[in-house]
């Protein structure tokens, strides 16, 4: 793993809290931002900064181009066949409630089956609850196996002709594993299912493609991936949007309002009321660009040779226990462990002292965890500017938590 990148990320090269050398390995939970999404915001606000959509001068003209650029710019990365299929929404779990909320309860009905798998976020388990209760559906979950991985038979026998949506991680943000993305949406589309696919945690870290996944609904966040917080991203099949009510209702989204009723722009801008975040789109444009110029392809590569690295020393510990890392086949960078004896935040806290940034907690997965039979993990989420030195400072810090609590080796 090339270190070369940090040259492009000013907070990596700075010392942690107590001088030492930062090392940080949370990036399922947020990555760090190149100096190009450092200036475009900087750009942004000294330059360019209006009120977009609005304005007939030439300032809102201009933060409006930027603005749809930036939508042709997620179209084209995503792979998506019209701007029209982009909305920009807050973060992934915006996105994700805009599906259940416009789209589950306008066309969920009792009995019919949302299916899921255990190893969703929150963010793509709660607000299918929600429906659920709400239309007198039922909740169904496809198992992972003692890998992580979800077996052809539970696709199969979960997915049946009363399933009316699947929603389904395309990373699980706690065992890395990488899903069959296309397999689930034809099984999917095969019983007249629609198919909802989490992208949070696989496109910072692989190509991905909307239109060969053959997915109907696709959410990310760009905090993720190199960009601000505060922008998201909702693909949508167009004749699905355009069949969905709106999700928020205001200024932008609105064609014309009377005393009594309202007719709603067309697509995108129906699912995009008030003042949109058009700095958060600008980074999130730079952000692509980085990420395009470096290679998904060569992202991909280095994550899955740095995580073998790093399971390979970890599998080496007596004291430690991995999750989701018998099958390297189709995984990224999300390791997830525990360390015998000691609970995650004090692995965590000690890691901390050494420099170390990891996760520790439920990682908004109760249900995964549950199923794990564990509380709570430890959780060190690689990126391709991690490298082996990170890995190695990981491992020496790991070898003492037991030591520093009294357990010996
Ligand atoms: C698979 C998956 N799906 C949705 C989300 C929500 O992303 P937001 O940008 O917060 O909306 C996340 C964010 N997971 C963070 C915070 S819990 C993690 O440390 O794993 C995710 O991993």
């Amino acid at each position: 793993m090339s270190s070369n990148y940090l040259k492009d990320f000013p907070l990596l090269k700075q010392p942690t809290a107590n001088g030492k050398r930062l090392v940080y390995l949370d990036n399922g939970a947020t990555t760090q931002k190149p100096l190009s999404v450092i200036k475009a915001l900087e750009g942004y606000y000294g330059t360019s900064n209006a009120n977009p959509h609005r304005g007939a001068y030439g300032l809102s003209v201009k933060a409006t181009e930027l603005y749809e650029n930036a939508r042709e710019k997620v179209r084209h990365f995503l792979g998506a066949a019209k701007t029209e299929e982009i909305i920009f929404t807050k973060n992934a779990t915006e996105s994700l409630n805009l599906i259940a909320y416009s789209y589950g309860l306008q066309f969920i009905e009792a009995g019919d089956e949302i299916v899921l798998s255990i190893a969703e976020h929150h963010s793509n388990l709660v607000p299918w609850q929600q429906v659920a209760k709400a239309r007198g559906a039922v909740l169904k979950y496809m198992y992972v196996n003692a890998d992580g991985v979800l077996p052809e038979e539970e696709i199969e026998a979960k997915i049946t002709a009363k399933t009316k949506l699947v929603a389904v991680t395309h990373v699980s943000n706690v065992l890395g594993i990488v899903n069959p993305i296309r397999r689930i949406a034809a099984k999917a589309h095969s019983v007249g299912a629609v198919i909802v696919v989490d992208g949070a945690q696989s496109v910072p870290h692989l190509a991905v493609n909307v239109r060969e996944l053959d997915v109907d609904f696709f959410v990310f966040s760009g905090h993720k991936m190199l960009a601000p917080m505060g922008i998201g991203v909702l693909y949508g099949r167009e004749e699905l949007l355009e069949a969905m009510p709106p999700f928020l209702c205001g200024g932008d989204m609105i064609e014309y309002v009377e005393e009594q009723d309202t007719t709603f722009a067309p697509l995108p801008a129906k699912f995009e009321a008030g003042t949109q975040n058009v700095g958060g789109a600008v980074g999130l444009t730079a952000a692509i660009e980085y990420l395009e110029q470096t290679g998904l392809d060569v992202i991909e590569r280095e994550e899955r040779e740095l995580v073998r690295y790093a399971v390979e020393r970890l599998q080496q510990l007596p004291y430690i226990t991995l999750y989701g890392c018998g099958d390297l086949t189709n995984k990224t960078g999300v390791i997830s462990f525990n360390v015998k004896d000691v609970h995650p935040h004090d692995v965590s806290t000690i890691l901390d002292a050494d420099g170390i940034a990891i996760r520790a907690g439920h990682h908004c997965a109760h249900p995964l965890m549950h199923y794990l039979g564990v509380n709570a993990t430890c959780r060190a989420s690689l990126y391709f500017y991690n490298t082996r030195e990170d890995v190695d400072a990981l491992l020496d810090s790991l070898s003492r938590v037991r030591g520093v609590l009294g357990y010996g080796a």
